[in-house]
């Protein structure tokens, strides 16, 4: 069998970014040769250290790279100002519009072993719209100054959005009764939503979410709905209840940062940003200000960010092996970095899982 050449953008970005992208690479690399995977890997530029240095924090070379030269890519995180600088604007947020990226994918798994509460769900993120379309404006009243945002949701980007949440429900449901252990029953989707108070915007997302995941190729996957602020409760509560969530797209990354909390730590949640033919593995988490430079950082959601991609590159067998050595350095629990309780630097989980691999 011939092999086939995956070409990938590297994106570090900012902070940590810098720290946990390269153990992506060298995880890709070490995977065995019987796959038949071969990478070429492309260095691209973002974020605020690019801004600074170019005035661009997404520079048109790295989004016309990722057009027209790879087959996926690994974004770090970026450190983006929390007050406004002219000139700058959030690249993963540009990027996700600009490649029609249209579905954030992050899987929360509870790592298995006694005592510890099974979580096996998947966020399902709608990604190019709703308050992130970030058209605001502020002006000056008698009173002080208002500022306003738009919040945009489409029939387009709601069916869509649904569709795959949907897929995703079956294709973990065909891996279940493939003989994987798991602690659903049946494929579900939880719709969540805030239709109660903002029954335009939330209501058109959550009627068109129900009306794509009516389609017949779904009859055999529950659908429920659940408000948003009730949906945080209940996802503390009793997390394993999830199989997939939709959302829109503010709910799905703040829900996204309280499931990663109940499986222990941000540095483990992984996420995919879709698109056709497409797919950016990323970590949840951001570029952590404060352990960067340690060496500390938990390399694991990049490196099942990376898994993540090549499943959606249709690289299924690739993904599993970096999923299994990521797991036996999990349950074997003498290796962890600081964010899990153990004081192992961050090579050394890299270390620890390459050689797993
Ligand atoms: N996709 C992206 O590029 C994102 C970027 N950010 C940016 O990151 C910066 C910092 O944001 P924060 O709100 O502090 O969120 P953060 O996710 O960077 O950090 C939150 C907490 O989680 C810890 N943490 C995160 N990743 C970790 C890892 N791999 N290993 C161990 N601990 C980890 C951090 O040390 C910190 O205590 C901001 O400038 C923000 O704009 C935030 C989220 C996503
Ligand atoms: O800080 C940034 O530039 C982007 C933060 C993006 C983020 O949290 C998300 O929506 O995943």
């Amino acid at each position: 069998m011939a092999a086939r050449t995956l070409k990938i953008g590297l994106i570090p970005g900012d902070g940590i970014g810098k720290e946990v992208i390269p153990a992506g690479k060298r995880i890709l690399e070490a995977l065995p040769a019987s796959l038949g995977l071969k990478f070429e890997f492309i260095d691209l530029k973002a974020g605020w250290e690019t801004f600074q240095e170019t005035g661009n924090a997404l520079p048109e070379e790295t989004v016309s790279i990722l057009k027209s030269e790879c087959d996926g890519a690994l974004f770090g995180a970026v450190s983006s100002p929390t007050t406004a600088v002219k000139g700058y604007s959030s690249p993963i947020v540009a990027l996700r519009k600009k490649l029609d990226l249209y579905a954030n994918v992050r899987p929360v798994k509870s790592v298995r072993g006694p005592g510890v509460k099974p979580i096996d769900m998947v966020i399902v993120r709608e990604n190019t719209e709703d308050l992130y379309v970030k058209e605001e404006k502020t002006y000056d009243t008698p009173e002080g100054k208002v500022a306003e945002a738009i919040k945009r949701i489409s029939q387009r980007a709601s069916s869509r959005i649904a569709t795959i949440a949907g897929e995703i429900a079956l294709r973990r449901q065909k891996i279940r009764e493939g003989g994987s252990p798991s602690i659903h029953k049946g494929p579900l989707v939880t719709v969540t939503h805030k239709s109660n108070v903002l029954s335009q915007t939330d209501g058109l997302f959550r009627v068109t979410a129900r009306e794509a995941l009516a389609a017949g190729r779904f009859t055999s996957v529950a659908v429920e709905e659940q408000i948003v602020d009730s949906m945080v409760y209940k996802l503390f509560r009793q997390p394993e209840a999830y199989d997939v969530i939709v959302a829109p797209n503010l709910y799905g990354d703040i829900l996204s940062d309280g499931a990663a909390a109940l499986v222990g730590s941000l540095g483990l949640v992984p996420s995919a940003n879709v698109g056709e033919g497409f797919a950016i593995g990323e970590p949840c988490h951001g570029s952590a200000p404060d352990i960067q430079g340690q060496g500390i950082a938990n390399p694991i959601a990049t490196l099942r960010s990376a898994a993540l991609m090549l499943e959606f590159l249709n690289e299924e067998a690739a993904a599993a092996k970096i999923y299994e050595a990521v797991d036996a350095n999990l349950e074997e629990g003498k290796l962890l970095n600081p964010d899990l309780g153990g004081k192992a630097k961050t090579e050394e989980v890299v270390q620890d899982i390459l050689r797993r691999l």
